[in-house]
């Protein structure tokens, strides 16, 4: 299964790590506050350039310049898929766009190790991807390990037993993968299945993969906060209008 191989390369990685981190200068910008205080639709804008469900999604470009287009579209925080050897991502485009961009960073990857949250803080984001159905029983844990270093975590779930779970964990954004890591399939009733559970918690909730187009946000509208998108802006000519059409949705 190719979510196991991910994440057996993750923990391969890790061994490869440096023992320590340089400190980031970098002063934090809350993810959950960019969500909810977006005055059009919160739309999270993704830089991946592939992934194994999709393969090669777009030519590899300066981050610079497509991060620069999301912002101009409207997006109101970023995330940055770091993993390279499945999604072709590299943990040093976070520093290469931090300082010119003023959104909150989340670093997606898979994190299965402490140490990884060390070098996420270091890199100079501001939240930091959690994996439900990869952590398991540590996710708990794993939560507090990233807000005791002052990042913010955004925990994935995909069924309610992982939304039951999320509620406890001490997590304030939960985002609703509506993608099984484990098949593949993607449907959009995963968000609203598992949304209200989660907002009558209090949580804030990101619905997450598979969003198209606009009407695909509006349809989800009453269920989530803001809204993950990765491959159709990765996918469009102009990323710009493609991340405005969602933010005007
Ligand atoms: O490209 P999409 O369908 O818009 O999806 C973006 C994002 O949700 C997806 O990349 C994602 C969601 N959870 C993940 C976990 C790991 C890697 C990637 C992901």
């Amino acid at each position: 299964m190719i979510l196991d191989d991910i994440v057996s390369c993750s923990h391969r990685r890790v061994s490869s790590l440096p023992d320590s981190f340089p400190s980031s200068t970098h002063v934090p910008i809350s993810l959950r506050e960019a969500i909810l205080q977006a005055r059009n639709n919160a739309v999270i804008a993704e830089l991946k350039f592939a992934s194994p469900s999709r393969g090669i999604i777009r030519e590899k470009q300066q981050p610079a310049d497509i991060s620069e287009d999301m912002i101009l579209g409207g997006c109101c925080a970023l995330s940055i898929l770091t993993e390279p050897d499945f999604f072709h991502g590299c943990p040093d485009t976070i520093p290469a766009i931090r300082n010119s961009v003023n959104v909150p960073i989340l670093r997606k990857d898979f994190i299965v190790n402490e140490h990884q949250l060390d070098e996420t803080k270091s890199l100079g984001a501001d939240a930091v991807l959690l994996i439900s159905s990869v952590l398991g029983n540590e996710t708990g844990h794993f939560v507090k390990e990233a807000q005791k270093r002052g990042l913010e975590p955004l925990l994935e779930v995909h069924t309610r037993k992982e939304a039951k779970q999320a509620m406890d964990s001490g997590a304030e954004v939960v985002g609703i993968n509506n993608r099984d890591l484990r098949t593949f399939r993607t449907d959009l009733s995963t968000t609203k299945n598992i949304a209200p559970m989660l907002k009558d918690a209090g949580l804030t909730v990101v619905s997450a993969s598979g969003m198209v187009w606009p009407c695909d946000i509006r349809s989800l509208h009453r269920y989530a906060d803001g809204f993950l998108i990765g491959s159709s802006i990765m996918s469009s000519n102009n990323p710009r209008k493609r991340v405005e059409g969602f933010v005007y949705a």
